[in-house]
C-alpha cells in the first residue's frame, strides 16, 4: 500500500530544501561579493545565516560598501568598532550599528534598491530565511554597482530579488514607480494588499498605471532579469501565494504574461531547454512501477525465505541423519580395522608398513602416485607413462609428510606389548638411502621430534615399566650387535663374540648385555653402538650403513603374584640393498654391498619358504636369517618396516623392495605366545626340584650302599661313553621292534620290585621335544601336548623304558622298553600301552610316581609354552631342572638317534 502522507511529507521537504538551497548560494554569493569590495570578513567562503548576518550587524560593512558604489552615499560612518567581528564577538553598543545601519538604509532608499529592515539584523530576531531581505539587498547593490561600472549609469538596472522579498516586499516596485512616488510612499505600500486599507492606499498611490500594466511590467522585468539566479521565481510565487489571490484577475494577467515564456526547471535551477519535467514524469511513472516490482519482489522473497527455511531445517535433519551414518561408518571402520588386526595377530601375519622418504629434489619427478589412508599405495614409471600402475596394499603407507611421530604412533602397541611378555621383531628394510636409518635411530644428532623408533621403544618402555612397578617389576636389558661381511659383532663391547648355531636361531652369548634403568642409559648404548658401527659414503648415501644392526631388548618382569614374565624386542636396520653400478662402489665397499645383497636375497628366500609354508625354510644360509629365526618362526610379532626412495630413477629398486614387502605381508607365522608363568607353573616346578632332590638324596643313599652305580653321561669314561652312545642305537631298533612286553617291575627310588632283579633306581632322563628332525619337530607341532621321557635305571643305564607323558590328559604310557630284555609287568605297574590309570597300581610308591609324572607333564607344557628362546635364559632354566636336562646328539649322529637317552647325575 502507498502511503499518501509519506508522498505529501516527502514533496514538502524537497521543496524546503530546494527553497534553502537556493537561499544558501544567494547567501555564498552576495558574501563573497561583499568580501571583494570591503576586504575580508573573516566568515567562512560559504558561511551560515547567522554568520553572515554577524558580519553586518554593526553597519560598518554595508557603509563602506555603500560609500564604495556611490561615494558620499552615507557622509558620517561610524567607526568606533573593527568591522571585523565574529559571531562570538560581543555585539556593539546600539545606537552606533543603529545609526550606521538608518544611514545605510536611507542611502539605499535613495538609490531605489530593495532595503531591508534594521530589525531583520538583530541577533534576536534572526531566523531561518530571514537574512533573505538583506541579501537581496546586497545583491541588488551589487548590480546596481555592476550597472555604473558597465554601462556608466545609463539605460535601466534590473535587480535580483528572491521570491519572499517579491512576495512580502514592495521595494523592488520602485524601478516601476511612475515619476513623483517617493520610496516611502512604496514602503508604506506592499504590492500584495492584506487589508482593506492597504488595498485603498495601493489604489491611491498607483492613480496613474493600472495594476493590470504594472504586474504586465512586473512579469517583464523578471523574465527578462539576468541578474537574477532564481530563475523560476514565478513558480515559486505560485507555490508560495494563496489560491484566493491567484483566482483573481492578477492570476490571469500572469498568465497572459508568461504566454511566450518558459516556466523554468525547478531541478537545475535555469536550465530553458530542459527536459526534466518529462523525466521526472517518466521517472516517477518509473518509480510507480518499480514499487509494484518491489512489493511483488517482496512477496517473492518471504515466500522464498520460507522456502529456504522449510529447505534448510529438512537440509539440517538430513546432515544429522548424514552425520549419525557417517559416525557409525567410522565406529565400524575402527572395528574392521581392529578385528582385522586381530585377525592378523592370530595368524601370525607379518604386520608391513610402507614409509616413503620425502624427495630431495623437488624438480625430480616422483613415482609415488597415491598413498592411501587405507594402506594402498599407487606407483607408477614417469619414464614409461603408458605402462599401467601399480598398486600395492599394505597395513599402513606413510608418506613423505609422516613425522617420526606418527610412524611410532602406529608401532608402539607392538612395543608395548613386549612389557607383556610377547617377543616382537621390528625390522626395517628397503634399498640404500631411502630412509632405514633415519626410522629406526632418527638422524645421527636427534633430539626430539627427530628420534627414531629405538629410542622412543626404550623410552616407551621405561615408562610403562614405571607405571606398573606396584605390580611388576621389571628389568631391562639391552644388546647391539651388527652383522658385517656375515660375522656378527658385538657393538657394544670390545671383545670379539662367539656365535652358537642352534635349533632356535643363532645365540650370542658372549655379546654384552647391559642392564639399564633409566633412558639416558639407553642413549648412552645406543650413541656408542652407532658409534661403532660401519659407515661409509657412496654414490647414494653419504652414511650409509654396511651392516645389519641389530638392537636386542630383553624384559624380565617378576609378578608381585609370583608369576614372572619374559619379553624380547628385536630392533632390526637392514643394510640397504644396493646396485653396485649406481653406488659405485668397489674393493672393501664392494665386498661389504656383495655380503649385503646376498644376506638379503638369503631372507628372501626365508620369506619365501614361510610364504609357501615349505618343512624347510633356510635359515642357516647366512647370519642374519640365523639371527631372525626365532623371531620369523614363530611365536613372536613381527613388523617389517619397507623403505621406498620415490625419485623416478630408483622405481626399479622400489618396485622390488614392495613386491617384497606384500609377499611378506602374506607370511602367517602362526599366533604369538605369551611368555607368562603362573605362580602355578612355578609352584610346579619347584615341587619337581623337590623331589628332584629327594631322588638325588636316595640316591646318595644307593652309592653309598653301592660302589657299582654307572657313571652318567658328564662323567662318563671314554668307554662308557661309547657304551652310551649305542644306547640310541639300542633304543632305535627297540622303537622299529616294538619289543612285547615283559613280565617286569621297574623299580622307582626303590619303591616298586623289579621282578627278579628290581632295578635300584630310575630317572627322568630327557625330554623328546629336542628331537630335531623334521618329522619329530612336525610330530611336535601336531600334538605339543605329548612328551616323552625315559626312566633310566641308575644301576645300569643301558636299560629302562621310554614314557609317553599327554600332558593334556594326563595319561602316561610306555612307548618303549629296552636293555635289559625285560618288560613291565602288566598288572603292576607302567607298561605297554596301558593308560595312566594304571600307574595308580603300581603299589605302594605309585602315588609318588603319578605326581612325578603329572608334574612333569605339566612341567613340560609349560616349559614349552614359555621356554625362553635366549641362551642365558634357557641355561637357567636347565640348571633348575636339574635332572631332566636336556642333551643334545650330535649332528652326525641326530637321524639315527631318535628316542636316544643320555644318564646324568642328578646334581650335573
Ligand atoms: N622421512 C625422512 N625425512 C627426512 N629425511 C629423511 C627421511 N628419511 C631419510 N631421510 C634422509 O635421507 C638420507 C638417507 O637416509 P638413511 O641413511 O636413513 O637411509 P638408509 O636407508 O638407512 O640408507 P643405507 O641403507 O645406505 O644405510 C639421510 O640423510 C636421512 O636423514
Amino acid at each position: 500500500m502507498e502511503d499518501p502522507c509519506g508522498i505529501v511529507r516527502f514533496r514538502d521537504n524537497r521543496v524546503a530544501s530546494r527553497k534553502a538551497e537556493e537561499a544558501g548560494l544567494r547567501r555564498y554569493r552576495a558574501a563573497g561579493w561583499l568580501e571583494g569590495m570591503v576586504g575580508p570578513l573573516e566568515i567562512p567562503p560559504q558561511p551560515s545565516e547567522a554568520e553572515f548576518v554577524s558580519c553586518l550587524r554593526n553597519g560598518l560593512v554595508l557603509c563602506n560598501l555603500i560609500n564604495k558604489i556611490q561615494p558620499g552615499a552615507v557622509p558620517r560612518v561610524i567607526n568606533n568598532h573593527s568591522h571585523r567581528l565574529t559571531l562570538e564577538a560581543q555585539p556593539p553598543p546600539a545606537y552606533q550599528y543603529f545609526e550606521n545601519i538608518r544611514n545605510f538604509l536611507v542611502a539605499v532608499g535613495e538609490l531605489k534598491l530593495p532595503a531591508f529592515e534594521a530589525s531583520d539584523l538583530e541577533r534576536d530576531t534572526l531566523e531561518s530565511g530571514s537574512t533573505s531581505k538583506i541579501v537581496d539587498c546586497i545583491l541588488s547593490l551589487k548590480s546596481f554597482h555592476e550597472w555604473k561600472m558597465y554601462s556608466g549609469g545609463n539605460g535601466s538596472c534590473k535587480f535580483p530579488k528572491s521570491p519572499v522579498a517579491l512576495n512580502s516586499s514592495g521595494n523592488f516596485f520602485h524601478t516601476l514607480l511612475p515619476q513623483g512616488l517617493s520610496s516611502a510612499d512604496v514602503w508604506a505600500c506592499p504590492l500584495v494588499p492584506r487589508t482593506r486599507r492597504q488595498t485603498t492606499k495601493v489604489t491611491n498611490i498607483y492613480p496613474r498605471i493600472s495594476m493590470p500594466l504594472l504586474i504586465k511590467t512586473l512579469c517583464e522585468r523578471v523574465f527578462s532579469s539576468k541578474e537574477n539566479i532564481d530563475q523560476n521565481i514565478l513558480a515559486s510565487l505560485l507555490s508560495g501565494v494563496s489560491v484566493r489571490f491567484w483566482s483573481s484577475p492578477f492570476a490571469e494577467i500572469m498568465s497572459s504574461s508568461l504566454q511566450g515564456h518558459q516556466v523554468h526547471c525547478s531541478w537545475c535551477l535555469g536550465n530553458v531547454d530542459c527536459n526534466h519535467g518529462q523525466i521526472l514524469e517518466a521517472q516517477e511513472k518509473e518509480l510507480g512501477g518499480m514499487k509494484v516490482l518491489l512489493s511483488k519482489m517482496r512477496t517473492d522473497v518471504l515466500s522464498f525465505h520460507s522456502q529456504l527455511q522449510s529447505d534448510l531445517t529438512l537440509l539440517g535433519s538430513q546432515v544429522q541423519g548424514l552425520s549419525v551414518s557417517a559416525l557409525g561408518y567410522s565406529r565400524a571402520m575402527k572395528e574392521n580395522r581392529s578385528l582385522y588386526n586381530m585377525l592378523q595377530d592370530l595368524k601370525g601375519s607379518i604386520r608391513v608398513y610402507c614409509r616413503i622418504r620425502p624427495g630431495f629434489d623437488s624438480e625430480v619427478e616422483s613415482s609415488i602416485e597415491f598413498t592411501g589412508d587405507d594402506g594402498s599405495l599407487r606407483i607408477a614409471d614417469p619414464s614409461k607413462p603408458k605402462d599401467p600402475q601399480k598398486i600395492f596394499q599394505f597395513n599402513k603407507v606413510f608418506g613423505g609428510t609422516a613425522t617420526q611421530e606418527e610412524v611410532y604412533r602406529d608401532t608402539q602397541p607392538l612395543i608395548r606389548s613386549v612389557m607383556d611378555g610377547y617377543n616382537v621383531c621390528i625390522f626395517a628394510y628397503g634399498q640404500t638411502g631411502s630412509g632405514k636409518t633415519h626410522t629406526m635411530f632418527g638422524r645421527s644428532d636427534a633430539c626430539g621430534a627427530d628420534l627414531g623408533i629405538n629410542y622412543r621403544a626404550l623410552n616407551d618402555l621405561f615408562e610403562i615399566s614405571c607405571s606398573r612397578s606396584d605390580a611388576i617389576k621389571y628389568e631391562v636389558r639391552v644388546q647391539m650387535v651388527e652383522i658385517y661381511n656375515d660375522q656378527v659383532r658385538d657393538l657394544l663391547g670390545t671383545i670379539q663374540i662367539r656365535s652358537c648355531s642352534g635349533n632356535g636361531g643363532l645365540s650370542l652369548p658372549d655379546a654384552a648385555l647391559h642392564a639399564v634403568k633409566y633412558p639416558e642409559d639407553v642413549r648412552r648404548l645406543m650413541r656408542l653402538g652407532e658409534s661403532n658401527r660401519v659407515l661409509c659414503s657412496t654414490a647414494i648415501n653419504q652414511r650409509s650403513s654396511r651392516s645389519h644392526s641389530v638392537l636386542t631388548v630383553h624384559v624380565h618382569g617378576e609378578e608381585i603374584s609370583g608369576g614372572a614374565i619374559y619379553g624380547r624386542l628385536h630392533l632390526v636396520d637392514l643394510a640397504g640393498s644396493e646396485r653396485v653400478d649406481k653406488s659405485e662402489v668397489t674393493g672393501e665397499r664392494l665386498k661389504e654391498a656383495q655380503h649385503i645383497n646376498r644376506s638379503l636375497s638369503c631372507l628372501g628366500d626365508v620369506m619365501a619358504a614361510l610364504g609357501q609354508k615349505n618343512s624347510h625354510v633356510p635359515y642357516r644360509n647366512c647370519k642374519l636369517t640365523q639371527l631372525l629365526q626365532d623371531s620369523l618362526g614363530g611365536q613372536a610379532k613381527t613388523l617389517m618396516f619397507a623403505h621406498v626412495s620415490p625419485e623416478a630413477d630408483s622405481y626399479e629398486e622400489t618396485i622390488s623392495t614392495l613386491r617384497f614387502a606384500q609377499r611378506v605381508s602374506r607370511v602367517e607365522l602362526g599366533s604369538a605366545t605369551r611368555n607368562r608363568e603362573s605362580n602355578e607353573v612355578r609352584k610346579l616346578r619347584e615341587q619337581v626340584e623337590d623331589l628332584k632332590k629327594a631322588m638325588a638324596a636316595g640316591r646318595r643313599g644307593d652309592v653309598q650302599r653301592s660302589e657299582a652305580t654307572p657313571p652318567c653321561a658328564g662323567q662318563m669314561s671314554s668307554g662308557n661313553r661309547q657304551a652310551a652312545d649305542e644306547t640310541p642305537n639300542l633304543a632305535s631298533k627297540s622303537l622299529t621292534k616294538q619289543t612285547p612286553l615283559r613280565s617286569r617291575r621297574l623299580s622307582l627310588e626303590g619303591g616298586l620290585s623289579h621282578g627278579r632283579n628290581p632295578l635300584p633306581q630310575a630317572r627322568v632322563s630327557e625330554v623328546s621335544s629336542n628331537f630335531p628332525s623334521r618329522v619329530h619337530r612336525r610330530r611336535r607341532v601336531n600334538a605339543p601336548s605329548r612328551r616323552s621321557l625315559f626312566l633310566v635305571s641308575e644301576s645300569n643305564p643301558k636299560t629302562g623304558e621310554r614314557i609317553q607323558i599327554d600332558a593334556a590328559s594326563e595319561d602316561a604310557r610306555v612307548l618303549q622298553k629296552y636293555g635289559g630284555g625285560e618288560t613291565l609287568e602288566a598288572d603292576g605297574g607302567l607298561s605297554w600301552g596301558q593308560p595312566r590309570s594304571r600307574v595308580k597300581d603300581v603299589g605302594s610308591r605309585g602315588s609318588q610316581i603319578r605326581k612325578s609324572l603329572q608334574t612333569f607333564g605339566r612341567l613340560i607344557n609349560g616349559d614349552n609354552r614359555s621356554q625362553p628362546s635366549d641362551p642365558g635364559a634357557r641355561a637357567s632354566r636347565r640348571s633348575s631342572l636339574g635332572e631332566i636336562q636336556c642333551r643334545r646328539r650330535p649332528v652326525s649322529s641326530r637321524r639315527q638317534s631318535v628316542g636316544r637317552c643320555l644318564c646324568h647325575p642328578p646334581d650335573s
